[in-house]
């Protein structure tokens, strides 16, 4: 390669400046490219789709935005929950699973509008769970969401029968008695109570119930207010499994049927088999998910096909699955071979020793 000229080096300069000239002195002009080679049209409507872009969960009936609960006792703090992020559609079904501890029932507590989350942002359908006053959250607890609790004594009254059980969160909805409202309450919980398969037990007391009877009967008051969530914790907990198959079902119902948007926290194992989403929290953020998929062949056969996601937060961060990580020895640093359509992570081929 020959070495330019003193004469070629100033007419490649001048050749520079010109162009930087240029640049310059159409930056107003809108169809003119940057030096990156992206035109100020591009950057401008960059910019704007930045600004328009939705905001977080805006379709979603649950968004949790990196949401963190901290409990001070005794001078210890313990983060249950450390940036959780959730997203749940109008109308899933979904399982949250996760180890003791792990963070599931203090979520759950918060969607409950029970507890208020340290930080983050939380909606359920559009209540706004870290700022509600004392009158909305509890207009939330009557009518946004309803609960089945593992202890059937915390779902019903010992003293009514299912059927009043039912009727009785309509009651407490603060309208004033009249006949009429009377008679469609009585109603209501008589559909409810017939979508469940229990229609013939109405006149019955909890006690004169079964296990998984009396659990249908707590979806059924979890649904009289006909609310855009139904929350379960260990609903199943204290039944055999053949009852708490029967009870994955009466959730289905109340989701398929009746509309609902069901969240359900279980240590039962089965519950995979049972839901189509299942989302794993660990260590106070969900880190993984199961989609379960039913794929009805031309024949008429049908095939379940699961697939395992990990989580990707806002900031790009992913949890990989521990098992994995220790069997690959990954730990402080991964290499990341980048290709077009996806990312591979391996184990250091740097380290040392
Ligand atoms: N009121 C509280 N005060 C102090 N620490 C708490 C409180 N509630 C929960 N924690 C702690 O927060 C963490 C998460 O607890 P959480 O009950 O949400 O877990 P979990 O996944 O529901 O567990 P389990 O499956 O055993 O019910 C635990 O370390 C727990 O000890």
């Amino acid at each position: 390669m020959s070495t330019p000229t003193s004469d070629e080096r100033r007419g490649t300069k001048r050749a520079q400046g010109n162009s930087e000239a240029a640049e310059a002195s159409s930056a107003s002009s809108s169809s003119s490219s940057t030096p990156s080679g992206v035109t100020l049209d591009e950057l401008r409507q960059r910019v704007l789709s930045t600004r328009q872009a939705p905001v977080y969960g805006h379709d979603s009936v649950i968004a949790c935005d990196r949401v963190v609960r901290i409990f001070s006792a005794e001078r210890v703090e313990v983060q249950a929950l450390q940036g959780l992020d959730l997203l749940v559609g109008k109308g899933d079904l979904i399982a949250l699973v996760g180890a003791s501890g792990s963070g599931k029932s203090t979520l759950l507590n918060i969607l409950a509008g029970l507890d208020v989350p340290s930080a983050g942002s939380a909606t359920v359908a559009g209540c706004d769970l870290l700022t509600m006053t004392p009158k909305e959250r509890l207009r939330y607890r009557r009518e946004v969401v309803g609960f089945v609790w593992q202890q059937t004594a915390r779902n019903l009254m010992p003293f009514l029968t299912a059927a009043q059980n039912v009727a009785l969160p309509m009651q407490l909805n603060g309208e004033r008695w009249s006949a009429g409202r009377a008679k469609r309450r009585a109603a209501r919980a008589g559909e409810l109570l017939a979508a469940l398969g229990i229609a013939d037990l109405a006149d019955r007391r909890p006690a004169q119930l079964s296990g998984g009877q009396q659990q249908r009967v707590a979806i059924a008051v979890a649904m009289a207010n006909n609310p855009s969530v139904v929350l379960a914790d260990e609903p199943t907990g204290e039944l055999d499994s053949e009852t708490a198959a029967e009870i994955f079902e009466a959730f289905r119902t109340v989701n398929r049927e009746l509309g609902a948007t069901v969240v359900i926290v279980t240590h039962d194992p089965m519950v995979a088999g049972e839901v189509r989403r299942t989302v794993a929290i660990r260590d106070g953020r969900t880190a993984s998910e199961v989609l379960r998929q039913t794929v009805t062949e031309a024949d008429g056969t049908e095939t379940v096909s699961e697939r395992e996601y990990v989580m990707l937060d806002r900031t790009g961060r992913v949890q990989l699955p521990r098992e994995f990580l220790n069997a690959l020895g990954m730990e402080h640093r991964v290499a990341v071979d980048l290709a077009a359509d996806h990312i591979a992570v391996r184990p250091d081929d740097q380290r040392e020793g």
